[in-house]
């Protein structure tokens, strides 16, 4: 997969080349291209932004540097020519990044980032950015950032773990939170006794079956206290009866 993300701030994705998602770049799983934005303006202030036509506070970022920018990225295409290239805008006016369009997402060859600052990008450039790219505004969540780059980490994280050869044990993707609709259920390690709190007895039982279904239950019990709108969208028919009464 290949990934390029534009940004003012560039540095602030140095982290990307820590850990595991650096070293999917050294072992050529991931191209990860970071791109500074102010190298694509002309202006003797390398100015990226200005004031908002209609008025109101803060200031807009200007449309072309980001088409001087996305366009240089068009051409640097990564597979096949015929398939766009997803552009995603971090946005709080985006729709909803979930693990279901982290697990899509892994399946594009090239993602394009673009970090949005100050009250936004002109919307002009997401227009114009339809002709060479799938663009899809994205949202962490209902809050506001100062930019897209904490959320680019976040994203390209969540969908770079996701492919094959990053992370150790693929085993541990399939059973983690929101796989199935529901939130993960509590994990525990030695030792079997701390500070006079146990272990739930059934997981030193050796009884898979009966670990299973405690574990499947647990994550009812928790998705039901913590996250009730998942349960709504969890079809609670799959509930088995025995589990329904924790509800
Ligand atoms: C594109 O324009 C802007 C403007 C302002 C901030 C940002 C950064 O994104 C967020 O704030 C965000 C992402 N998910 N939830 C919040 C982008």
């Amino acid at each position: 997969m290949r990934i390029d993300v534009v940004s003012i701030f560039p540095e602030y994705l140095a982290p990307l080349e820590l850990s595991l998602i650096g070293k999917a770049r050294q072992d050529g799983i991931l191209d990860l291209n970071v791109h500074d934005l102010r190298e694509f303006t002309t202006d003797k202030h390398r100015s990226v932004d200005d004031t908002p036509y209609g008025g109101g506070a803060g200031m807009v970022m200007k449309a072309e540097p980001w088409a001087q920018a996305l366009s240089t990225v068009a051409a640097a295409r990564a597979g096949d020519a015929a398939r766009k290239p997803v552009l995603i805008v971090p946005s709080p006016a985006g729709e909803r990044f979930t693990q279901a369009l982290a697990h899509e997402l892994a399946g594009e060859e090239q993602l394009v980032f673009a970090c949005g600052r100050y009250e936004g990008i002109d919307e002009r450039v997401i227009e114009w950015a339809e002709e060479h790219f799938t663009v899809r505004p994205m949202s962490l969540g209902d809050y506001v950032l100062n930019g897209g780059e904490v959320a680019v980490l976040a994203m390209t994280e969540a969908i770079v773990r996701l492919l094959p050869g990053v992370v150790g044990n693929p085993e541990s993707l399939v059973e983690e939170s929101h796989s199935d609709g529901l939130l993960e259920y509590p994990v525990y390690t030695k030792p079997s006794s701390w500070r006079d709190r146990e272990v739930p007895p059934v997981l030193l039982s050796g009884n898979h079956g009966k670990i299973a279904q405690w574990r499947r239950h647990q994550q009812y019990r928790r998705t039901a206290q913590r996250r009730p709108d998942l349960l709504a969208e969890f079809d609670a028919g799959n509930l088995p009866r025995a589990d329904r009464t924790a509800l």
